[in-house]
């Protein structure tokens, strides 16, 4: 049995600039596992996704991907890298002048020299995979929100990665359109034994699909754990989290100098 981990960080850190986002960042993703990552707005969760797809490289540490360092590859290793790779972010557009299927079969032509007919097999299949058969021939306009979500995880998935990246799935769909994406990313983790990073705001929703979570703040990783343990947690930090509750150890508001009422005239001059 393979037990060495899908993904590895050892000891990696970021900065923009001299804007440290990430330190010291040491974590462990088995093959086949379907993770979350939390945390704060701006805790540099998204920035994680881009030193695993090799989007942005690290300062200190060290990226592995399934046995390959992914902070020393090549221009031609990373788009190797990208093609065993799916991505599904919120702002992932479809093409709005391509059909849904030129929009899933982009990725195909991109990385594969296969026949017509062969692309269109691999295309009509991917589209059975997220529920959506018979809309090859619609144009994104013609789309519902949570239709060209699932159509953009079809285009995701289209080469088969062994390694999916989601960058909050579930943000703008209705409720219906939501569970389904959830229920897709779930399915689709287990039937293709892909290895899925998420990360993700809706924590009750990732807690009933993922394996473990890992949760993200001031630039490390403070928690983790099964979401049995993530919901039983004591940590003021987690709980605050689960609960969605304003207050507690983190801290929503900028942290302004000055109180509200000194701004306004009325005394009390220091937070
Ligand atoms: N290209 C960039 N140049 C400079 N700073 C950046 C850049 N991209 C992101 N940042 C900053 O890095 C920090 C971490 O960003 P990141 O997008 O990783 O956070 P996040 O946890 O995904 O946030 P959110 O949940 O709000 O999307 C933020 O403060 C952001 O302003």
């Amino acid at each position: 049995m393979d037990t060495a981990p899908f993904i590895e960080l050892k000891d990696v850190s970021f900065a923009y600039g001299e804007r440290t986002i990430l330190e010291r960042i040491n974590l462990k993703i088995p093959r086949g596992r379907l993770v979350a990552i939390m945390g704060g707005s701006g805790s540099g969760k998204t920035t994680l996704l881009r030193l695993i797809s090799g989007q942005v490289a690290p300062q200190q540490g060290e990226i592995i991907v399934d046995g390959r360092h992914v902070e020393h590859m090549s221009e031609r290793e990373l788009f190797e890298h990208r093609r065993r790779m799916g991505m599904l972010f919120q702002f992932g557009a479809l093409f709005t002048d391509l059909s849904v299927f030129d929009n899933v079969a982009f990725p195909i032509r991109e990385h594969a020299r296969l026949p017509d007919a062969m692309v269109r097999d691999l295309v009509l299949m991917k589209l059975a995979a997220v529920g959506l058969r018979g809309t090859q021939d619609m144009m994104p306009s013609e789309l519902s929100g949570g239709m060209a979500r699932r159509i953009a995880l079809a285009r995701a998935i289209a080469l088969d990665p062994q390694l999916m990246l989601y960058d909050e799935p579930f943000t703008g769909l209705d409720p219906i359109s939501l569970g389904a994406i959830a229920h897709l990313i779930k399915k689709l983790n287990d039937a293709l034994g892909t290895t899925s990073v998420m990360v993700t705001h809706d924590v009750e929703r990732s807690l009933n699909i993922v394996d473990y979570v890992y949760f993200v703040a001031g630039g490390t990783l403070i928690a983790e754990g099964t979401p049995d343990e993530v919901r039983a947690s004591a940590s003021p930090w987690v709980r605050q989290f689960v609960r969605g509750e304003a207050d507690g150890p983190v801290h929503l508001a900028y942290p302004a100098t000055t109180t509200l009422s000194a701004d306004l005239g009325l005394g009390d001059a220091h937070a």
